[in-house]
C-alpha cells in the first residue's frame, strides 16, 4: 500500500530494497513499542500513512536529490527523517533527540535498516547553539510550537537553507504567533503545502521557510525561550 501511495502522490517508485527497509522499520517499531513507548500508531495501514507517507511528503517541498545535510530535531522513533533517508539515501541525516530510550531505538534501527545516520543525544537547542549554519535543511515534527522550533532550528541552517515545519490544522494560528520569530530570525515563508492524508487520516500543512541571513544570539537558553518566546 505504501508503495502505491508514494508512486501516486509523489511519482516515486520504491525499489525492492526500499520496500524491505520500510517492512523492517515497521516490524522493529511494533516489536520495540511492546516494551518501550514510541508511538500510538501501530497498525500497518496507519503507520504507512501517518508515519511513512506523512514523512516522505516533505520531499514535495525541496529537491532532496540535491540536499546534502538534514537535521531532524526531536525525531522520536525517526520521523520524519528516516523515511526520507530510505527514499533519498544521498541525504546526510543528523537526529538530535533528548530521550535516551528513543536514542537506543534509533541505534537499533540503524543496524536493522543498514543505513548511515548520526544520532545525537542532546536537546535540540543545546546542539543548535554549538552548530551554527551547518545544515541545508532543519525539520521537526510534533516537537513544539512553531515559534519555539524556529528558534531552536534556524541558527543551525546555512544561509539559503530551508526550515520545514510539518503542522496540523492550527497552522494558521501558529503562523500568526510566530510572526515576530519569523522577522527576528530572518526567515521567509516560501510555501504552505496543504494535504489531506488518505483514508481520512488527517490534515497536514507542511510549511517551508528559507533563511535569508544569519542572526547571532539565538537560540537562547531553554528557560528563557519558554518564559519569553519570540
Ligand atoms: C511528540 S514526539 C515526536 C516524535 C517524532 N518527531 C514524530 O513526529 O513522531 C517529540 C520528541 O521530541 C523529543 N524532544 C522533546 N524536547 C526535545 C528537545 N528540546 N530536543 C530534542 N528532542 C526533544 C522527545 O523526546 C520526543 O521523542
Amino acid at each position: 500500500m505504501l508503495n502505491t501511495y508514494i508512486t501516486n502522490i509523489l511519482g516515486i517508485k520504491l525499489t525492492e530494497q526500499q520496500n524491505g527497509q520500510f517492512d523492517a522499520y515497521y516490524n522493529l517499531l511494533v516489536a520495540y513499542n511492546k516494551h518501550t513507548n514510541l508511538t500510538r500508531i501501530t497498525s500497518r495501514d496507519d503507520a504507512d500513512i501517518k508515519h511513512f507517507l506523512d514523512s516522505v511528503l516533505i520531499s514535495k517541498l525541496v529537491d532532496l536529490n540535491k540536499v546534502v545535510t538534514l537535521c531532524d530535531m526531536g525525531a522520536g522513533a525517526g520521523f520524519p527523517s528516516i523515511p526520507l533517508l530510505i527514499v533519498f539515501p544521498n541525504i546526510q541525516v543528523t537526529i538530535v533527540e533528548s530521550q535516551i530510550k528513543r536514542v537506543q531505538f534509533l541505534q537499533e534501527l540503524k543496524q536493522a535498516l543498514g543505513l548511515e545516520f548520526n544520532i545525537v543525544h542532546d536537546r535540540a537547542e543545546n546542539f543548535s547553539s554549538k552548530n551554527y549554519q551547518q545544515f541545508d535543511i532543519v525539520t521537526a515534527r510534533a516537537l513544539g510550537e512553531l515559534r519555539l522550533i524556529l528558534e531552536f532550528g534556524v541558527p543551525m541552517l546555512k544561509v539559503g537553507g530551508h526550515f520545514i515545519a510539518p503542522k496540523g490544522s492550527k497552522f494558521e494560528e501558529e503562523l500568526t504567533s510566530a510572526a515576530h520569530a519569523i522577522k527576528v530570525l530572518n526567515v521567509e515563508l516560501i510555501t504552505q503545502d496543504l494535504f489531506e492524508l488518505p483514508l481520512e487520516s488527517g490534515f497536514r500543512a507542511n510549511l517551508l521557510f528559507r533563511k535569508e541571513k544569519h542572526v547571532s544570539g539565538y537560540p537562547r537558553p531553554f528557560p528563557i525561550i519558554k518564559k519569553k518566546p519570540l
